[in-house]
């Protein structure tokens, strides 16, 4: 089956002071349609460049984005745009919710602005509906009023994944979703990211530190010093819930 999203000798680098920092030296990946992959690594070894990338925030410096079977990565900024709002779902370790808005304010704002959002876009009505439909979706509709001050950091996130959900997105990346959540929090969020692959066939890419969380995927790859250094499938443990990784070729 093609990949539902691919990265193809992806290289980036940054630059300080006119050195160059290279952060991506050819990185090689493909996420299948229907499965919830993991991005694992640590700290600095490119994983929020490569998400960046893969969701056209940026450009590579040389390399190829493929999202459906086409190429994304040279697109018209337009084109990017269009791509992003219509076909991803992205969320932030820090929810990225604007303070002075409620939670349903929240989950409706992009899509008003964006302009490709759905087919009945900037009708007001419809996509508040759908937005109270979204926040129902993630255990939240009696929160809708809540201001983000209001809520705890596991509603917070909840409100991103609904705002996240508004164009029917194919694909969510998530971006340390549990990072800034106690573990049965984060539990909580990994529970409702599983739900929304299966009941929606949403296929999801996370990006985390933690092999515990990585392990909770259906695949992981490793990033090292910007390479992907290892692929891992994962298999339900016999007697335990926990899943457990092995090394495939
Ligand atoms: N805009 C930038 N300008 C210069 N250097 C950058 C920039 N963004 C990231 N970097 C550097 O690139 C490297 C990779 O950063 P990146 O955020 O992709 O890593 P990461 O694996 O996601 O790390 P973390 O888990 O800490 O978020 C780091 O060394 C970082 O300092």
């Amino acid at each position: 089956m093609n990949p539902l999203l691919e990265a193809r000798g992806i290289c980036k680098s940054y630059y300080k002071n006119k050195i160059e920092l290279p952060v991506l030296r050819g990185v090689d990946v493909a996420f299948q349609h229907g499965e919830v992959s993991a991005l694992v690594g640590r700290s600095g070894s490119g994983k929020s460049t490569l998400m960046h990338l893969l969701a056209t925030l940026d450009q590579p410096d040389a390399g190829e984005v493929w999202f459906g079977g086409q190429r994304v990565d040279n697109l018209s900024r337009r084109q990017r745009d269009e791509y992003r709002n219509r076909q991803i779902g992205i969320i932030f370790q820090f929810y990225h919710l604007l303070p002075e808005l409620s939670a349903l304010e929240n989950v409706l704002t992009p899509a008003m602005i964006s302009r490709s959002v759905l087919g009945y876009c900037r009708d007001r009505k419809a996509l508040t509906l759908r937005a109270e439909a979204m926040l129902d979706r993630v255990g939240l509709l009696d929160r809708k009023t809540h201001k983000p001050a209001e809520m705890s950091g596991g509603e917070m996130q909840r409100v991103a994944i609904a705002r996240s959900l508004m164009s029917e997105p194919e694909l969510l990346l998530a971006d340390e979703p549990t990072g800034n959540l106690d573990t049965e929090t984060g539990e909580s969020i990994l529970q409702l990211l599983r739900q929304l692959n299966t009941e929606d066939d949403l296929t999801i890419v996370m990006i985390t530190h933690d092999e515990t969380i990585a392990e909770r995927a259906d695949r992981c790859y490793r990033m090292q010093d910007g390479l992907l250094v290892d692929r891992f499938t994962v298999e339900p443990a016999e007697e335990t819930f926990t899943p457990r990784a092995r090394v495939v070729a």
